[in-house]
């Protein structure tokens, strides 16, 4: 949405209310939903050109003016597996740090907390799959040797007493292996959970699923960690991610990870698109009357910054219809 100039985003927000339905039939629905905003990480890190250090810093600002209780900064791994991540420590140290808004990092391994911790994270991510071949691929191990690698991390996680929120990848398909037991990632999210990750992200990471997937995949999870300790993390490739979303908060999940703007892609992950667009996310909330905390005509604003950078069209419907009202 490059140029374009925001005309009434005040009345786009109140649309979202005005259109509030009865959720009584609709099953289940959390009274607030907590949003992990993934954008400067899982948003920029398959970015070809190398984003300013100054952007990156200023798009974070911008989403902690919106009210993101959660602002995945940045991740410490190795520059050359993501070389747009290798200004980590420049970003976590030059970003506001707003009272009450977490800013985790990931983490791959004990090398990363170190640098983290010594650059001022206060929460980490461990990051793991459900499957044996992105896992390869995207940390260099199995599944069994990354539960000793992220071991290493929650140890001296807890030693320092720093939360670890951890990540399943692939828990609704594969690009390697194609279809994905529910009871796989049921059982590596156990094993994660019962490791000391205070939280589970279950992520579609090329976006395959469909509701009736999440729902089996979620049952299967439920049964093994607790809904509080859950969160879905779902990529839009195939335009399902609000659907999948959805399905999740019917059955009680209240953490939801979303990138502004609906950037983002995994780079071990070919053809995985963006993920859930935050603001689509917030407008649909909103119409439940879900409360999240987020005030969304900055978070459209924070959406145009990072588009007019990157040159970009927004991919969120929310962001696209604001310009045309
Ligand atoms: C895990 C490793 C490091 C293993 O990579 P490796 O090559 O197996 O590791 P190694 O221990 O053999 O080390 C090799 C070199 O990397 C260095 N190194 C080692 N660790 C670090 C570190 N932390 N920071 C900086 N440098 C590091 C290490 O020092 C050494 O340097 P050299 O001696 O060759 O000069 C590598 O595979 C890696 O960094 N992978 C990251 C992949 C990644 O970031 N993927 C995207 C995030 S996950 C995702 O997007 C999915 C998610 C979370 O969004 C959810 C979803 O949608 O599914």
């Amino acid at each position: 949405m490059a140029g374009i100039r925001r005309m009434v985003p005040r009345r786009l927000v109140s649309l979202a209310s005005l259109r509030a339905v009865s959720t009584s039939s609709m099953g289940m629905l959390p009274k607030q939903v907590k949003i992990v905003e993934v954008g400067p990480r899982d948003g920029l890190q398959n970015e070809k050109n190398v984003v300013p250090t100054s952007v990156k810093i200023k798009l974070i600002d911008m989403l902690s003016e919106a009210g993101l209780p959660v602002i995945e900064a940045t991740s410490f791994v190795s520059p050359k597996w993501v070389p747009q991540m290798a200004d980590h420590t420049e970003v976590l140290k030059g970003i506001q740090k707003f009272p009450g808004i977490n800013y985790p990092v990931l983490t791959p391994n004990l090398k990363g907390f170190e640098a983290a911790v010594a650059a001022g994270a206060k929460e980490v991510s461990v990051f793991g799959a459900a499957s044996e071949l992105f896992s390869k691929k995207n940390i260099n191990c199995s599944i069994e040797e990354s539960f000793q690698r992220m071991g290493g991390v929650l140890e001296a996680a807890r030693a320092a007493g720093i939360p670890v929120r951890g990540y399943v990848s692939c828990v609704l398909g594969c690009p390697y292996e194609g279809k994905i037991s529910p009871a796989k990632v049921a059982e590596v999210s156990k094993k994660l959970y019962s490791m000391g990750c205070y939280e589970i992200s279950l992520g579609d990471t090329i976006g395959v699923g469909t509701p009736g997937l999440m729902k089996d995949m979620l049952s299967a999870v439920m049964h093994e960690v607790p809904v509080a300790a859950l969160a879905v993390h779902c990529h839009d490739t195939y335009g399902q991610a609000l659907a999948n979303t959805l399905m999740a908060l019917q059955m009680g999940v209240s953490v939801v990870d979303a990138s502004v703007a609906g950037l983002g892609g995994c780079p071990y992950a070919q053809g995985a698109s963006g993920n859930l667009a935050t603001e689509d996310l917030v407008y649909m909330l909103s119409g439940l009357g879900i409360h999240t905390g987020v005030n969304l005509q900055k978070l459209l604003e924070a959406g145009d910054f990072i588009c007019q950078v990157l040159n970009r069209k927004t991919s969120s419907k929310v962001a696209q219809a604001s310009c045309r009202l």
